[in-house]
Protein backbone atom coordinates (compact mmCIF):
# COMPACT_ATOMS: atom_id res chain seq x y z
CA UNK A 1 0.00 0.00 0.00
CA UNK A 2 2.78 2.22 0.91
CA UNK A 3 4.12 1.44 -2.44
CA UNK A 4 0.61 2.48 -4.22
CA UNK A 5 0.86 5.62 -2.51
CA UNK A 6 4.61 6.51 -3.26
CA UNK A 7 3.85 5.55 -6.74
CA UNK A 8 0.71 7.67 -6.75
CA UNK A 9 2.86 11.07 -5.29
CA UNK A 10 5.11 10.43 -8.09
CA UNK A 11 2.69 10.23 -10.11
CA UNK A 12 1.22 13.91 -9.04
CA UNK A 13 4.02 15.04 -9.39
CA UNK A 14 4.79 14.50 -12.85
CA UNK A 15 1.22 15.34 -13.88
CA UNK A 16 2.18 18.94 -12.12
CA UNK A 17 5.65 19.35 -14.17
CA UNK A 18 3.58 18.14 -17.43
CA UNK A 19 0.90 21.36 -16.26
CA UNK A 20 3.62 23.88 -16.02
CA UNK A 21 4.85 22.86 -18.80
CA UNK A 22 2.14 23.48 -21.07
CA UNK A 23 1.56 26.20 -19.40
CA UNK A 24 4.95 27.56 -20.37
CA UNK A 25 4.49 26.54 -23.99
CA UNK A 26 1.07 28.14 -24.23
CA UNK A 27 2.84 31.26 -22.78
CA UNK A 28 5.50 31.36 -25.72
CA UNK A 29 2.59 30.18 -28.11
CA UNK A 30 0.89 33.02 -27.06
CA UNK A 31 4.55 35.14 -28.06
CA UNK A 32 4.28 33.47 -31.47
CA UNK A 33 0.49 34.30 -31.92
CA UNK A 34 0.76 38.04 -31.41
CA UNK A 35 3.94 37.88 -33.89
CA UNK A 36 2.14 36.60 -36.50
CA UNK A 37 -1.28 38.98 -36.25
CA UNK A 38 1.35 41.81 -36.26
CA UNK A 39 2.43 40.69 -39.67
CA UNK A 40 -1.02 39.27 -40.75
CA UNK A 41 0.36 35.36 -41.09
CA UNK A 42 -2.55 32.39 -41.13
CA UNK A 43 -2.49 30.86 -37.63
CA UNK A 44 -1.80 27.66 -38.85
CA UNK A 45 1.41 26.40 -40.37
CA UNK A 46 0.53 23.34 -41.84
CA UNK A 47 4.50 22.87 -42.79
CA UNK A 48 6.46 23.70 -39.69
CA UNK A 49 3.43 21.24 -38.15
CA UNK A 50 4.56 18.27 -40.61
CA UNK A 51 8.48 18.66 -39.51
CA UNK A 52 7.86 19.23 -35.49
CA UNK A 53 5.49 15.95 -35.98
CA UNK A 54 8.19 14.10 -37.65
CA UNK A 55 10.64 14.74 -35.03
CA UNK A 56 8.52 13.68 -32.28
CA UNK A 57 7.67 10.82 -34.19
CA UNK A 58 12.03 10.36 -34.15
CA UNK A 59 11.62 10.97 -30.49
CA UNK A 60 8.67 8.87 -29.46
CA UNK A 61 10.66 6.10 -31.27
CA UNK A 62 14.04 6.32 -29.06
CA UNK A 63 11.43 6.47 -26.48
CA UNK A 64 9.23 3.38 -27.24
CA UNK A 65 6.51 5.59 -27.28
CA UNK A 66 3.31 4.60 -29.82
CA UNK A 67 3.84 7.40 -32.90
CA UNK A 68 0.14 7.55 -33.45
CA UNK A 69 -0.41 7.70 -29.48
CA UNK A 70 2.12 10.95 -29.67
CA UNK A 71 0.44 12.41 -32.89
CA UNK A 72 -3.17 12.38 -31.39
CA UNK A 73 -1.73 13.89 -28.39
CA UNK A 74 0.02 16.80 -30.48
CA UNK A 75 -2.84 17.66 -32.70
CA UNK A 76 -4.91 18.50 -29.56
CA UNK A 77 -2.16 20.97 -28.54
CA UNK A 78 -1.56 22.10 -31.86
CA UNK A 79 -5.13 22.57 -32.60
CA UNK A 80 -5.42 24.19 -28.55
CA UNK A 81 -3.02 26.78 -30.38
CA UNK A 82 -4.76 27.45 -33.35
CA UNK A 83 -7.67 27.92 -31.83
CA UNK A 84 -5.99 30.52 -29.39
CA UNK A 85 -4.30 32.44 -32.47
CA UNK A 86 -7.84 32.67 -33.72
CA UNK A 87 -8.83 34.77 -30.58
CA UNK A 88 -5.95 36.79 -29.91
O1 LIG B 1 5.22 28.00 -34.94
C1 LIG B 1 4.13 28.53 -35.22
O2 LIG B 1 3.94 29.17 -36.27
C2 LIG B 1 3.01 28.45 -34.26
O3 LIG B 1 2.01 29.10 -34.45
C3 LIG B 1 3.13 27.52 -33.12
C4 LIG B 1 2.57 26.13 -33.44
C5 LIG B 1 2.93 25.25 -32.20
O4 LIG B 1 2.15 25.23 -31.26
O5 LIG B 1 4.03 24.68 -32.19
C6 LIG B 1 1.09 26.22 -33.57
C7 LIG B 1 0.47 26.33 -34.78
C8 LIG B 1 1.18 26.21 -36.06
O6 LIG B 1 0.41 25.55 -37.01
C9 LIG B 1 2.52 25.63 -35.89
C10 LIG B 1 3.15 25.57 -34.69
Amino acid sequence: MTDLAELRAAIDEIDGQLLALLAERFRVTAEVGRLKKAAALPGRDAQREAEQIRRLHDEARRLGLGEEWVTSLWRLILDEVVRRHAQA
